[in-house]
């Protein structure tokens, strides 16, 4: 675990400090998402380089992910107080082997008794993955108590930067050798043929590359997805959880900008984002549609060649990038959004046209919002009219990206 990374040389910088435990305040007590906090605090002040910058995302990101042990090993309960922060953030450096600075939040961190607690909290599961007692339980009931140890162990672990090459614009070593003119050195991942992954971590944002459009942000596992669903130039193809688009563009870039791609959501805000990637991509063949009553789907039924189907989903898969969402989550929420995912699968599915296929896919590691939700739609009136072709199931300990689920069916 990251706690175990010790950093004994690391000098403390108290704007940067600061930085972060503003951070924790927006993120902890205000219940802001991570990212979004992350991306505000780093516009703070432009004299900081790359490793400042770092020092901050990845601190607010790490104290995040282990704030339940933190919070238990330095005795302070939520709402935080200001010097609540300072003790869970002392708790972090302690455990990293940093050198506390003469300040006067850490006057008295008992750093003894803090490695002591440490040692014992880590025998407990649900304090050394600092996750809430019922998604342990959960996760246990689900997967069993060996594979979720495993996979909620990795579900802590950074996340690599993963990119999927546009491919209407370049290819992969082409890429590769305009970033290494950006001093972003990458390398290509097996199985996985639009992929390149960072050797350290960098603002790729800011690339010549990204702003022409060869290449998204996207984890290994999510690339898998689009090509799971068979697509060829000149189909109609529709995508109707669509969101921001990641997978409708690398739709796109198979059907080779060819036929016809239909995005769909029930968010209007989300289409408009896909629109400004698409237009960076070079993608003119998206139709954007937003799911405002049943009529946009049934104007569809039997039509599309091609039919994703992205679900919302718990997210239990994609911890690495949203720590924050382990404290957000409730189970209410999964038992809502696993009836939504029923509903999408019995709704959505009329629009494949017979000998058409369909994806199913989640972000979620949890077979019941997974194989059995497939299962089960194969029981219904609608579902008797697909038969399943393959799934995979992907966790994160195993593949080392993030933790997914994807079926491919096919109707009569
Ligand atoms: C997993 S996200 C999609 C991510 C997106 N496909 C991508 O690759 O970036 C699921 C999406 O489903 C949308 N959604 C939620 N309920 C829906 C519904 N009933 N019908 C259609 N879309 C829905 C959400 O707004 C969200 O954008």
């Amino acid at each position: 675990m990251n706690t175990q990374n010790r950093r004994p040389n690391m000098r403390l910088h108290r704007n940067l400090c600061f930085a972060v435990i503003d951070g924790l305040h927006l993120v902890f007590n205000e219940g802001e998402y991570a990212d979004k906090v992350i991306q505000q605090l780093l516009k703070r002040d432009k004299r900081w380089g790359s490793r400042d910058r770092g020092f901050v995302a990845e601190t607010v990101y790490t104290i995040v992910r282990y704030q339940r042990l933190y919070a238990e090993i330095a005795n302070v309960k939520a709402p935080y107080h200001r010097d609540d922060l300072w003790r869970i953030f002392a708790v972090w450096a302690t455990l990293k082997g940093i050198k506390l600075p003469d300040w006067k939040y850490f006057t008295d961190t008992p750093s003894r008794k803090i490695k002591g607690r440490f040692d014992e909290l880590s025998k407990i599961r649900k304090y050394k993955e600092s996750i809430p007692d019922w998604i342990d339980e959960l996760g246990v009931k689900e997967l069993g108590e060996a594979e979720w140890t495993k996979e909620i162990a990795m579900q802590n672990e950074q996340a690599d930067v993963i990119l999927r090459v546009n491919t209407l614009k370049t290819n992969k070593a082409d890429l590769q050798l305009k970033l290494q003119s950006e001093d972003i050195e990458t390398e290509f991942l097996p199985n996985h043929p639009s992929a390149l992954k960072l050797k350290e971590r960098a603002n790729v944002f800011v690339t010549q590359a990204f702003k022409d459009g060869w290449f998204e942000v996207q984890d290994a596992s999510s690339q898998l997805v689009a090509d799971y669903l068979d697509v060829k130039p000149g189909m109609k193809v529709v995508d109707v959880c669509a969101g921001a688009g990641g997978k409708t563009l690398h739709l796109a870039s198979l059907m080779e900008n060819k036929g016809q791609l239909i995005a769909m959501d029930i968010y209007e805000s989300k289409l408009r984002k896909l629109k400004v990637r698409a237009r960076r991509n070079g993608v003119h063949n998206i139709e954007m549609k937003v799911i405002d009553s049943t009529k946009p789907i049934k104007k569809l039924h039997g039509k599309a060649d091609r039919l994703l189907i992205d679900a919302p989903c718990s997210g239990l898969g994609v911890l690495r990038r949203n720590p924050d969402a382990k404290w957000k989550l409730q189970p209410e929420f999964i038992e809502n959004i696993k009836k939504t995912q029923q509903e999408v699968l019995e709704q959505y599915s009329k629009m494949v046209k017979s000998g058409g296929k369909m994806v199913y896919a989640t972000c979620s590691v949890l077979p019941s919002e997974n194989q059995e939700q497939v299962q089960k739609f194969l029981t219904t009136e609608t579902g008797q009219e697909f038969t399943l072709v393959k799934d995979k199931k992907i966790l994160a300990y195993k593949s080392g990206f993030d933790g997914f689920y994807m079926a491919l069916l096919e109707k009569k």
